[in-house]
């Protein structure tokens, strides 16, 4: 994981470990449940793991911030995220209950106390929350109406809140709506070629 360590040189040995463990863990859950194409498997580390830490070259979770990840299919972004932050609480939803499985036995193998596994429809949730993160749900304009008003915490003063969404390809035409959204090439983060279309936009409420 040196890769990691390159980019987040200050990950602590624990939180080494912890990576270090990903790789053959959702290896031995695919083989029973497929959460992650037989072609990406064996590029964990960077079409998974780093692809979800993009979010975090954007944005530091507060300890206390509660993110809601909607469609984290067998954990991502979730899952890398809640290892970065472990003082930050992370709810990670799915419709595909044999998907959740996967992501409750993960974050059981890692200890992952602050990962909160749900198998439900995100429409069906009656929280608040100060992130939302995604990867791969649905176009962006319907994310965002869909998500907006529904689960982003109202009158945060000073604290920021918002949707983190990673997105790949021209985004200019999708967020037109959207003028305040911002655009985070992950190219200006990571050097693998993996990253050259790919991007973090963030919608600040
Ligand atoms: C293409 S997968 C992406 C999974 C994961 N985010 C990733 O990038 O690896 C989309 C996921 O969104 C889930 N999904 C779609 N609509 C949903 C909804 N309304 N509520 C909860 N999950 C939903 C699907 O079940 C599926 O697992």
């Amino acid at each position: 994981m040196q890769t990691l360590k390159k980019y987040f040189p200050y990950l602590t040995e624990k939180q080494e470990n912890i990576f270090d463990k990903l790789p053959s863990l959702y290896k031995e859950w695919n083989e029973k449940i497929n959460v992650i194409s037989r072609k990406d498997i064996d590029f964990l580390l960077e079409r998974h793991i780093l692809h979800s830490l993009g979010i975090a070259q954007v944005l530091s979770f507060q300890p206390k911030a509660k993110v809601l990840d909607i469609g984290t299919g067998g954990g991502f972004p979730g899952i890398p995220l809640a290892i970065l932050f472990p003082e930050t609480s992370f709810v990670l939803v799915d419709s595909i209950g044999k998907k959740i499985k996967v992501v409750q036995e993960v974050a059981e193998a890692l200890s992952l106390t602050n990962v909160t596994a749900m198998h439900s429809r995100a429409e069906e949730i009656d929280d608040h929350f100060d992130f939302i993160v995604s990867r791969a749900v649905t176009q962006m304009p319907t994310f965002i109406n869909w998500t907006k008003n529904k689960f982003l915490k109202k009158n945060m003063h000073s604290l920021k809140n918002g949707i983190l969404y990673l997105k790949g390809g021209d985004l200019t035409e999708e967020l037109k709506e959207f003028p305040k959204a911002k655009i985070y090439p992950l190219s200006n983060f990571f050097e693998e070629d993996f990253f050259e279309t790919k991007k973090v936009v963030y919608l600040e409420n």
